[in-house]
């Protein structure tokens, strides 16, 4: 099944002394999605932000909020991370022992449901909880840190999830060190939605829509083949 492909900048590479500016630029400069990064420093050995800043996000932008959640036992916080104004929030793999479980919180609170996969965690892991997720988060670097190089291991990773997804509406994002380059790489492998720190807020506000349209035309070239 094929699914639109979608440009989702990351907040965590925006200038935070100019929060709500930064939003709206990225968002006039053509993001389809925004993508907030939420860190524990348990989880993950940095620490973000919390509901405060979705919702600040929310004021400020019409875009969809792409929440990923790199904490330990995420549950405690679905309720405030959906009630704070997103549209999606994705959880670990590796940080939820009963994942099927917490997907269905997640549907029911009435968002999308994603799960994140660490690189250096099986496509097993995916499995048996397909049918209640709408999208797969493959982390493309080991997530902490915005600026990282590309896996390119992932690739592979990429490929074998999209064959176990089949014809199922499941996006696949993609999140780490995501270029033009590694973009093509990735949506020639089956991703659809491309998570971009660096490389969508380089330069400052001034090239953020020269950014966004060379990852589209990337990802459109790679989504051709
Ligand atoms: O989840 C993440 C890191 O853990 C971020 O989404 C990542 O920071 C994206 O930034 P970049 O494009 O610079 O790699």
């Amino acid at each position: 099944m094929t699914r639109p492909l979608i440009i989702n900048p990351s907040i965590l590479s925006a200038d935070f002394g100019q929060f709500a500016e930064e939003t709206r630029a990225i968002e006039t400069a053509g993001a389809d999605w925004l993508h907030l990064d939420v860190m524990d420093g348990m989880f993950v050995p940095n620490i973000s932000f919390g509901p405060g800043v979705i919702e600040a996000v929310r004021k400020v932008s019409q875009c969809p909020i792409d929440t990923h959640l790199m904490i330990e036992a995420p549950d405690r916080y679905l309720e405030a991370y959906a009630k704070a104004g997103s549209d999606r929030i994705s959880v670990h793999v590796e940080a939820c022992p009963h994942l099927n479980r917490t997907l269905q919180t997640i549907r029911g609170l009435g968002l999308k449901a994603g799960i994140a996969i660490n690189p250096s965690t099986s496509e097993e892991t995916l499995r048996y909880s397909l049918d209640a997720a709408d999208q797969v988060l493959v982390m493309t670097v080991n997530p902490g840190f915005g600026g990282q190089a590309f896996l390119s291991l992932t690739l592979e990773k990429i490929r074998r999830i999209r064959a176990l997804i089949g014809d199922r509406p499941i996006d696949i994002g993609v999140d780490g060190g995501i270029t033009v380059e590694t973009a093509e790489l990735a949506a020639r492998a089956g991703a659809n939605v491309f998570v971009a720190g660096s490389s969508a807020f380089k330069g400052g506000p001034t090239h953020y829509a020269g950014n966004i349209e060379a990852l589209k035309a990337a990802v459109a070239r790679g989504a051709a083949g």
